[in-house]
């Protein structure tokens, strides 16, 4: 039986893969973090709510067919009415930047080894670009006392007591969310062989820094991609950045930050069991020339040997190979955007 931060530890990362910039100390961005030309990163046509993503009260008695519309038109929403304290959303982020201003060399005490599931480094799909991100973060799956203590010996408490307080109220969240989105595919839980042990599974928490950037519109905060797990759950800090894909004429469209709302993506795992009817989201974050931007996106999924069956109304034929989680994360780590299409029937 093996977890998932095990399945990372045998799709390691190149060590050079993992080392962040020094961000402090780059006044110009240097040639390893410029994108091409052609990008449209800051010129996504639509933002300022002209056209955004849905928002939904959780306390909404409608609240079944608004998250299926959302999931099935978006794979993103935010939510509001989820009961989720403002000043423990606040006090995530106060930690978060807290680990993120300590300075380089202290940052680096506390690094992601390339096998490991903890600790400060660049995202995941770094080694999938030529170019880098104007990005850092920081994982959490398991306890993270030992790379706390590494940034401070005295006084790691609070981070902890915080990251773990937070992990619980996602969790709890998360859970919700689930029903819901079942609810919303007609799906009992006892349908869904590993539902119980959605209790039991490891999940992750990234705390993501994207910093004042020198020249934003030569830099990607983070590249284009899809979540791995069944649902994130996002809370962003009040400065734009994150955009999500809508196919058809739109493009690149801004989800802009409304006080204590969370962003909620759907990640394909929850894409293959609803047999493709709600989608993933594609995402990406662009920089900021005047703030430093922060986020902290909750993964939630089942066990790494839960067995993935797309789910079927009477009739339809499945559009994915049934596999395990496991199965599913080795072959994103692998080939990460084909990895849909490597197991659709
Ligand atoms: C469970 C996880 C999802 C994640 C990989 C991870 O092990 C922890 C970090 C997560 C993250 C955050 C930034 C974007 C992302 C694609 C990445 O590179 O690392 C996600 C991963 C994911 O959803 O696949
Ligand atoms: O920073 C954000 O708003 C999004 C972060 C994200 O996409 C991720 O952590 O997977
Ligand atoms: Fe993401």
């Amino acid at each position: 039986m093996s977890t998932l931060s095990e399945v990372y530890r045998d799709n390691p990362l190149h060590p050079q893969h993992i080392i962040p910039l020094d961000f402090e100390s780059a006044h110009t961005v240097p040639e390893s973090h410029i994108w091409p030309e052609t990008n449209d990163f800051q010129h996504s046509g639509w933002s300022n709510g002209e056209l955004s993503i849905p928002v939904i009260d959780l306390m909404d008695p409608n609240v079944v067919e608004h998250i299926g519309h959302a999931c099935e038109t978006w794979g993103m929403f935010q939510v509001i009415g989820h009961g989720v304290c403002l000043s423990l959303l606040e006090e995530v982020e106060a930690e978060a930047r807290r680990l993120f201003e300590l300075p380089a060399r202290q940052k680096m005490k506390a690094l992601r080894s390339p096998g490991g599931a903890t600790g400060y480094g660049t995202a995941r799909i770094t080694p999938f670009f030529s170019k880098n991100m104007w990005h850092e973060g920081f994982t959490i799956m398991g306890s993270c006392v030992d790379h706390a203590k590494e940034l401070w010996p005295r006084n790691y408490k609070r981070f902890c007591d915080t990251m773990v307080e937070y992990q619980k109220k996602m969790k709890a969240l998360a859970y919700q969310l689930w029903l819901l989105v079942l609810k919303s595919l007609d799906i009992q839980e006892k349908d869904v062989t590993w539902a119980a042990s959605l209790q039991h599974s490891e999940a992750a928490l990234q705390l993501n820094s994207y910093p004042c950037c020198p020249d934003p519109d030569r830099v990607l905060g983070l590249a284009p991609h899809t979540d791995t797990l069944l649902l994130t759950i996002v809370h962003q800090s009040d400065s734009n950045g994150l955009q999500v894909f809508k196919d058809g004429v739109l493009g690149w469209v801004s989800v802009s930050p409304i006080a204590g709302a969370l962003v909620v993506n759907v990640g394909d795992l929850l894409h293959i069991v609803s047999n493709a009817r709600f989608l993933t989201a594609y995402h990406r974050v662009v920089a900021n020339q005047a703030c430093h931007r922060v986020s902290i996106a909750y993964f939630y999924g089942p066990p790494a040997e839960s067995e993935l069956v797309p789910i079927l109304p009477k009739l339809q034929a499945p559009c994915y190979r049934s596999l395990t989680v496991k199965e599913y994360v080795s072959v994103k780590a692998k080939h990460l955007e084909k990895a849909l299409s490597l197991i659709r029937i």
